[in-house]
């Protein structure tokens, strides 16, 4: 099967939060002028399409495969369990058309490529040349890691790297980030007669709140325990050996995004770190530590990772830079991936710091999604 623009897409998950930021950015970029879509769903077949991508129709049922087998392309912001259900059952079936999806379930496959166009265009174009038909967003961090850094990976440039992350609400989904606000709200409504009263004392404050944050008033449902004012420094599954699923994406989703698929290579950087869940929107952050193969200066270290992608943009390592551009107060929102923090540090040649942060719904989730199918019909 060949892909062109004009193609028949069919949208599973658009409505979803992945989805919807999916469908934002291909109304901004034009991209419906490209594509001809057919909108799916779980829950509300032969309800009227959305109208921003003109007359679409009715909503199809997502899990009618003979619907799913008539189109050449697909991409679902559904969820792994979507994925778990209908991909196989199509390819078993006989379909070969293009699956681009934002769960993490396929995206490991040998047969399955991690789309960042950025960095790793070269690795999409051979396997769309080789018939690769399966390609899947990565996971946020490293994606927003690699978008940023990207500059000191491609130039082999890495010996190995630590990643501290702070990962936002948004991570676990739309309920998540209610669930963030709804607790900075309940803590805050514990003290907001204290707080109106400039003579209170901070410490009986502070002990109501960690009192309300103890206790069993606080909705703590999705994310299992108190965040707001607090953190977790777990995320995803564990895998049984002290390491989060989460952790282990690192170098497993790196490496394989950068076309490396063998741990004992040359070429493999070795990636571990520290994946922890705080209490912003939407942006994760990241702290690094990298040892270079170089001893590179600073400036050169600046020049080759602000000049590795339009989107990485280096912020000076000054106080005042850092706490105006280098936030996800500052970041979310927008496709730039501001790194800074970026020096020298006491453990000897070769070592930095950096600190990236990247919009997770943009360049952690949907914006590969919609380049990817723009590469597929010819369009980027
Ligand atoms: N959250 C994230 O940051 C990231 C998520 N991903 C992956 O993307 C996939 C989707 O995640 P996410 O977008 O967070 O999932 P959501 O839960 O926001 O949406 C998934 C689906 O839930 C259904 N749904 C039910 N109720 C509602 C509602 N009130 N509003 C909107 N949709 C609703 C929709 O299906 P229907 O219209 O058929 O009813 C929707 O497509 C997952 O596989 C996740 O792993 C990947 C990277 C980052
Ligand atoms: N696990 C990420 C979000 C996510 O969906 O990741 P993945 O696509 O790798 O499952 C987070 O919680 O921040």
């Amino acid at each position: 099967m060949t892909f062109r623009t004009g193609d028949s897409v069919g949208f599973v998950g658009w409505r979803g939060m992945v989805g919807s930021v999916l469908m934002q950015r291909m109304q901004e970029e034009g991209d419906f002028e490209h594509v001809t879509p057919v909108f799916f769903s779980t829950s509300s077949a032969g309800r009227p399409a959305p109208g921003f991508a003109g007359d679409a129709g009715t909503l199809q049922d997502a899990h009618d495969l003979e619907a799913l087998a008539k189109l050449p392309i697909i991409v679902t912001a559904q969820g792994g369990d979507y994925t778990k259900d209908v991909h196989g059952r199509l390819r078993a079936a006989g379909w070969d058309g293009l699956w681009i999806d934002a769960a993490s379930t396929l995206r490991m496959n040998d047969d399955a490529i991690i789309v960042l166009d950025p960095v790793n265009r070269d690795v999409i174009d051979q396997g769309l040349a080789r018939g690769v038909k399966d390609f899947v967003g990565g996971n946020c961090t490293v994606s927003c890691l690699l978008m940023g850094l990207g500059g000191l990976f491609r130039n082999d440039l890495v010996e190995w790297a630590t990643s501290m992350t702070y990962q936002a609400a948004s991570g676990g989904g739309a309920r998540h980030m209610r669930e963030v606000l709804q607790q900075f709200g309940a803590l805050h409504g514990v003290v907001a007669d204290e707080l109106a009263d400039p003579a209170s004392a901070i410490l009986d404050i502070d002990r109501k709140v960690l009192d309300a944050q103890r206790g069993d008033e606080l909705d703590t449902s999705m994310f299992g325990a108190p965040l707001s004012g607090s953190l977790i420094p777990w995320i995803d599954a564990d895998l049984g050996n002290g390491q989060s699923r989460e952790e282990w994406k690192a170098a497993a989703e790196t490496n394989k995004i950068l076309g490396r698929t063998d741990q004992y290579a040359q070429d493999w950087v070795p990636m571990d770190g520290l994946c922890v869940r705080i209490a912003t929107m939407r942006s994760h952050s990241q702290a690094l530590t990298v040892k270079l193969r170089e001893d590179l200066p600073v400036e050169e270290i600046e020049r080759i990772i602000d000049g590795d992608n339009e989107w990485a943009t280096v912020v000076p390592n000054t106080k005042e830079d850092s706490m105006r551009d280098l936030t996800p107060v500052a970041t979310s929102g927008t496709l730039t991936i501001p790194v800074g923090r970026i020096r020298k540090l006491s453990m000897g040649p070769g070592y930095i710091s950096a600190f990236t942060i990247g919009d997770q719904l943009l360049w952690g989730a949907a914006e590969p999604l919609r380049r990817m199918l723009r590469i597929a019909t010819g369009t980027l």
